[in-house]
């Protein structure tokens, strides 16, 4: 066993943004990089780039360290299962990104391990996730060395796990909201003129703007949206005919369904299981 390697349990599409991320910043040479799943042959280009690519758990977590819990939640007791046996106190630590699964949850799977709720999202590929964390009383220990790792792939943000399912819908989710928001914005580009592949090199550029000047100027978004509405111009006719359409609640109800989506299936596998 390596103190810097990794195992990546479940290389699906969080699993291997996680995996590109942590190589592609040299955080973790690619050799340090474990990476499964069942099916190997959908991830042999992790093994091209020099990570350690096997379909057993027990393999990767007998060479690693750190022990991220990528699967789906209904894949998640195959995989402790497998894992059980090869888990010792002195040398793993285990991280879970899987929506819905509380800390008291794996313990009672594997014992009391130090483990660590984390929430990114698929950004992490490109060093710009942004983590939610909330440890255990054992995790606390190694809060610094997740909080190092986790900062070289975005920003992080410790929380109570208590409010995980809503940084969930807001941080992990968030992800596929904003680019549905780029996306629409493209087409509406394209309807006046530009051409599809301009509209969305704009509209990608104006919402990386956008959210540079939030995070440059920590202001409001509306002390921005004050800058740019002319009286009587065309940005306050766009931005109030939007709202007219429901933007602002739209988003809101979108979170506020997706979170109660979350406590919907953490309740239905809670039953399944009892
Ligand atoms: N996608 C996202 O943006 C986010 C996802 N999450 C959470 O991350 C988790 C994964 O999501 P996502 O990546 O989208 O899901 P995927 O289905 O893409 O990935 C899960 C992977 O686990 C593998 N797998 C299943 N069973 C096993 C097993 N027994 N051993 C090893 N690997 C296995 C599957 O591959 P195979 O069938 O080949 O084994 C699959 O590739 C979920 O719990 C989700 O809630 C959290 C935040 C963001
Ligand atoms: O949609 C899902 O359930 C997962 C969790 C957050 C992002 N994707």
């Amino acid at each position: 066993m390596n103190n810097s390697n990794v195992a990546i349990l479940g290389a699906g599409n969080l699993g291997i943004a996680i995996a590109e991320g942590l190589v592609s910043n040299g955080q973790f040479k690619p050799e340090n990089v474990f990476v499964t799943r069942r099916n190997t042959k959908s991830i042999q280009f992790l093994k091209d780039k020099g990570l350690q690519v096997t379909n057993s758990n027990s393999e990767a977590v007998k060479q690693c360290r750190w022990i991220m819990l990528c699967v789906q939640p209904a894949q998640l007791d195959n995989v402790l299962n497998d894992i059980k046996p090869h888990l010792n106190l002195e040398q793993h630590v285990l991280l879970s990104v899987i929506t819905g699964v509380t800390i008291d949850k794996i313990v009672q799977s594997v014992g009391d391990f130090p483990i660590v709720r984390s929430m990114p999202n698929t950004a992490i590929a490109v060093q710009q996730s942004m983590t939610c964390l909330a440890f255990n009383d054992r995790a606390s220990q190694v809060e610094q060395e997740i909080v190092d790792i986790f900062n070289c792939l975005g920003e992080t943000l410790i929380i109570e796990e208590e409010l995980m399912a809503g940084a969930t819908a807001l941080c992990s989710s968030g992800i596929a909201f904003n680019m549905r928001f780029i996306r629409a914005a493209t087409q509406g580009g394209i309807q006046l003129g530009l051409d599809a592949e301009d509209a969305q090199k704009i509209a990608v550029q104006v919402s990386k703007g956008a959210s540079t000047l939030l995070a440059v100027n920590e202001s409001h978004p509306e002390q921005e949206i004050d800058k740019v509405t002319t009286p009587e111009g065309c940005t306050i006719a766009g931005l109030n005919e939007m709202e007219h359409q429901g933007l602002s609640s739209a988003v809101i109800k979108g979170l506020v369904t997706s979170f109660q989506r979350i406590q919907i299936l953490k309740e239905q596998r809670e039953k399944e299981s009892a």
